[in-house]
């Protein structure tokens, strides 16, 4: 099966100098892949990569086969969405115009949205459990309730695959849940999702694959199970972590 996306000898970094090279990443549909790494690794770079916004050092992206280099921005926007971090947004937006950017997407620059957007924007804040945000103002709405306004309007954008920065980052315990629940939902109807994270704990529980980025190149990626080993951890960390296993399965790190 041809992945969601996919990158060949992927190098990236700023001013034609690798942060990380020689990434091989095969995201198939139904695949939630973990990126975890200390602050400064390169986690945003390669993400910025892969969004087609900066260009790789080395090798290139695959968008469902097709070169990223060689696809339109529109293209790229109907195969591949981001989601940002859920800060606090200034602007009296609300949650359903921000949905709708997503739906907009792929019209032509001058195109308006119109019934058919507003109802993809609708279905995308239904499937996430807040329709009933719809005309809340963004501004007035809890983190956790922010990031699902932009997981919806990834949504929205009708791309297979999603890439998530630090979508769980801020966020307390029962919207920590929520947020990745509705990540391990997307990711059960098909989606395929890219998202980093900097608590291993919670990154066992949602991926199916994760990628250890140091700060000096790749450590591992792979399985949760045979990636996440405390070696590989305490080395990516510079410190000693210990890994334990609870009864019902859930890893934990120390
Ligand atoms: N536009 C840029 N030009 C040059 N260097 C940059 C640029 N953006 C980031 N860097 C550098 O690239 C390195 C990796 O940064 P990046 O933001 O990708 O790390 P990260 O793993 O996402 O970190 P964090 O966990 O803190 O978010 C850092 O040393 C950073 O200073």
């Amino acid at each position: 099966m041809t992945p969601l996306l996919a990158t060949r000898g992927l190098a990236v970094g700023h001013g034609g100098r690798a942060l990380i090279a020689g990434l091989e990443l095969r995201l198939p549909p139904g695949q939630v892949l973990c990126v975890l790494g200390p602050n400064g690794a390169g986690k945003t770079t390669l993400f910025r990569t892969l969004l087609g916004l900066i260009p790789p050092v080395a090798g290139e992206v695959l968008l469902a086969g097709a070169p990223l280099a060689q696809l339109s921005r529109r293209r790229i926007a109907a195969r591949l969405a981001h989601v940002p971090q859920a800060l606090a947004n200034p602007f009296a937006f609300a949650a359903l115009d921000i949905v709708l950017m997503g739906a907009a997407a792929r019209l032509g620059p001058l195109a308006r949205p119109g019934p058919p957007e507003t109802a993809r924007a609708m279905a995308a804040l239904q499937r996430l459990g807040i329709a009933d945000l719809a005309q809340a103002r963004i501004g007035q709405l809890s983190g956790g309730q922010r990031q699902l306004v932009l997981i919806a309007r990834a949504l929205a954008q009708q791309a297979a695959a999603l890439i998530m920065d630090e979508p769980t980052a801020s966020l307390d315990f029962a919207n920590r849940r929520r947020v990745g629940q509705a990540i391990r939902d997307l990711a059960g109807a098909g989606h395929g999702i890219i998202l980093s994270s900097h608590d291993p704990d919670h990154a066992a529980a949602l991926a199916d694959q994760v990628l250890l980025m140091g700060r000096h190149g790749v450590i591992a990626s792979g399985t949760v199970d045979g990636t996440m080993t405390a070696a590989n951890l305490s080395q990516l960390y510079g410190i000693a972590v210990s890994r334990q296993q609870d009864a019902g399965g859930a890893l934990h790190f120390r």
